[in-house]
């Protein structure tokens, strides 16, 4: 090991605000989730460039041992890397050999998966003087010593238990305070953001983002104001309301302001959440706060009365850009709904928005900033398809921004669904785990009751935002495409679906390198200088919610993380798992229990596992493809739980002996059903 205790403690001893400030001059250090405070993930590190790009090689590459999505951006501390798996697990690294230093598990429940919409995943984590905080899946704040791995504290950020509040996005630690949202607004939760001391894990300030009971006083003026946008004779409260703060955060230091992004509704619909309407504030927005004491300063909602999904929550990234001959200071989001927004992120004016995909459930944007909607997108009574659907064009796989370019680089995508009312649904009748609840969602919606008509796309977008036009696109085979890095080298990297890092052209997105990786990638690269030398490193771990289901590569190896340098050879590692790929067979069953296992597998399985034999599985296995010893093994894993700690809960309370051999004969019929004659 190269890296001492004393070495790691003096290196992250050292970082502040003002050392997360300073490495803007330089970009040696990558010292916050997306690079610095205005989280433009353009580095201005320019020794790997198009000339050189072609001759990198393979420095290190490290097991996170890990097999369900790893969505991380490591954070890198004068050649310490900080790097997360799925299950919320620490790994740090010497940054230059990939030595581990320590782990650290924060022993999030197997149990707890269930209450995740989307995966295990996590974003990645915040280090701040000496320390290294994480937050944990099962809604746990962690303070851990940066040199040695120890715990320092913990401290849980959910208010209220009986609620599905999950932890997925990296902390952000701004003038002493580490701060953090919660996920859950598929369940039925209130959003909030809170804010922690450092040293001590006090709670300092927390931040609710729509209003809750009606008959207690309002928190602040910002939810008086926003309980005026909501039916006052509807219980969405007691649903939680939604709006989750899960992972968009960026800061401006000379105005002292946070930025934040909003989630979608609970339960998405508003015809059920709100009926009378209203803008739903502040659902599917960027919220400007006071980083010191949480105060509310302005808004700008880009969905009004959310019914879509279409969360704010995606990456903003902070700039100065020349608009009609002024300078701006801007920032700029790309969120689900498909439009490419430009705000004065000073006083949070609407500027512009245009749409960077196809969208169907909006034309335009007024110049007021609201958009002009197309009155069938709400599906009251009958089914619409939305385009973009709830995948979103665009989900929290982290774009970039580059200066010289002026360009944006966004993973867009396209992942058709049609959205229908579902005129069966009560309020809170879908808690985690209930009867009929699929896993506990909580919509209000039945989805492709009629077949989508659209095609499934991704690809990388070169997108100008003072024009609001594309520039150039790279294409790909599947939409879930990782998130993207753009340095002063004129260059721009993403790993892909199918399982490539790929470095581009900046300018106009010539293919300069691609190597395999061992599995499809939905997380960002970063890059970042020891000793003179530059390199390059992405996590890479199929998963994620697209990805739980679908996949769009037979390599599916454990997540692993790899790092790149101009002229280093090591030997690319092979996939270490491989999918089966032979419909399950041999299984005995009785043909009479198949309706029955159909209806209890739609209502319990379905939602992870997908429909068996139809494709084979993402991150959650197929179910159709199991080996026959697993699936006549189907009581330990669904009663008895031997999958527990591996994300598969157990359904003891919930189905008997006989529902499982019902759902074992579902399984094996259709899988022989699909077998070529
Ligand atoms: O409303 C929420 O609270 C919430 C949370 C999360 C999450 O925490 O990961 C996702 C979403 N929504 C969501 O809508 C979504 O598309 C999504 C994708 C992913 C992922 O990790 O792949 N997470 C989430
Ligand atoms: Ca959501």
């Amino acid at each position: 090991q190269t890296i001492t205790e004393d070495e790691v403690r003096a290196a992250v001893g050292a970082i502040d605000t003002e050392a997360i400030i300073a490495n803007d001059a330089h970009d040696r250090n990558w010292l916050n989730y997306g690079l610095n405070y205005a989280e433009t993930r353009y580095s201005q590190l320019d020794a790997i460039d198009t000339e050189n790009v072609g001759e990198l090689g393979l420095q290190w590459s490290y097991s996170l041992n890990s097999d369900r999505g790893v969505q991380s951006t490591p954070i890198v501390v004068d050649g310490v890397m900080y790097v997360t798996a799925s299950w919320s697990i620490v790994h740090a690294l010497d940054a230059v050999t990939g030595e581990p230093l320590w782990v650290y598990d924060p022993e999030v429940p197997g149990d707890f998966g269930k209450r995740g919409c989307c995966d295990v995943v996590n974003r990645g984590v915040a280090v701040y003087d000496g320390k290294v905080y994480v937050g944990a899946f099962d809604g746990y704040l962690h303070a851990i010593d940066a040199a040695t791995g120890e715990r320092v504290w913990r401290v849980d950020t959910i208010e209220n238990r009986d609620m599905s509040y999950t932890i997925t996005g990296a902390p952000r630690v701004i003038n002493g305070k580490v701060i953090i949202g919660n996920g859950g607004a598929e369940f039925g939760v209130r959003g909030y953001i809170t804010a922690y001391d450092t040293e001590t894990g006090e709670e300092n300030w927390r931040w609710y983002t729509v209003p809750g009971d009606p008959s207690e006083p309002f928190e602040n003026e910002a939810m008086e104001m926003a309980a005026e946008t909501w039916d006052p004779s509807a219980s969405y409260w007691e649903a939680g309301g939604g709006g989750t703060v899960w992972d968009a955060m960026a800061y401006d230091p000379d105005l002292n302001l946070l930025y934040i992004g909003t989630g979608n509704g609970s339960p998405w619909n508003q015809h059920l959440r709100s009926p009378a309407g209203g803008d739903n504030l502040f659902l599917a927005s960027i919220v400007a706060l006071n980083p010191d004491t949480g105060e509310y300063v302005w808004h700008y909602q880009n969905t009004p009365g959310d019914t879509w999904d279409y969360t704010s929550t995606q990456h903003i990234i902070l700039a100065d850009l020349e608009i009609g001959g002024e300078m701006r200071q801007v920032l700029m989001q790309a969120p689900k709904n498909g439009f490419f927004y430009v705000i004065d992120r000073v006083t949070g004016e609407f500027i512009s928005a245009e749409p960077f995909v196809e969208t169907t459930w909006a034309t335009a944007y007024g110049e007021d900033g609201r958009p002009i909607e197309n009155p069938a997108a709400r599906s009251k009574d009958e089914p619409f398809e939305t385009v973009p659907s709830a995948y979103g064009a665009h989900n929290w796989h982290p774009m970039s921004y580059n200066p010289d370019t002026g360009l944006v680089y966004i993973p867009a995508q396209g992942v058709p669904l049609v959205q229908a009312t579902d005129p069966n649904w009560e309020l809170n009748s879908h808690r985690p785990m209930s009867t009929m609840s699929g896993v506990g969602w909580n919509l209000g919606y039945l989805f492709n009751v009629v077949a989508p008509e659209a095609t499934p796309f991704g690809h990388l977008l070169a997108w100008d935002p003072v024009e609001q036009r594309e520039v150039w696109r790279a294409e790909y085979v599947s939409p879930w495409n990782g998130g993207t890095l753009t340095t002063a080298g004129n260059l721009v990297f993403q790993g892909t679906a199918d399982g490539r890092f790929i470095a581009y052209n900046a300018t106009d997105g010539a293919l300069l390198w691609q190597v395999p990786v061992t599995s499809g990638v939905v997380a960002a690269p970063n890059t970042w200088e020891h000793e003179g030398e530059q390199y390059v490193t992405i996590a890479v771990g199929w998963g994620g919610v697209y990805g739980l289901m679908q996949r769009a590569t037979d390599r599916v190896g454990a997540g692993r993380v790899f790092t790149f340098r101009v002229g280093a050879d090591a030997q690319m590692p092979e996939a270490e798992m491989s999918m089966r790929t032979e419909l399950v067979s041999g299984v005995p069953y009785d043909p009479e229990h198949i309706s029955a296992g159909l209806a209890t597998y739609v209502s319990n399985c379905l939602f992870c596992h997908g429909v068996p034999g139809v494709n084979n599985g993402g991150a959650i296995p197929n179910l159709g493809y199991s080996d026959a010893g697993t699936l006549m093994d189907a009581e330990a894993w669904v009663l008895e739980g031997i999958g527990v700690d591996r994300g598969m809960p157990s359904f003891a309370d919930k189905l008997t002996a006989e529902d499982v051999a019902n759902l074992v004969a579902f399984i094996q019929g259709t899988a022989d059903s699909l077998q070529p004659q």
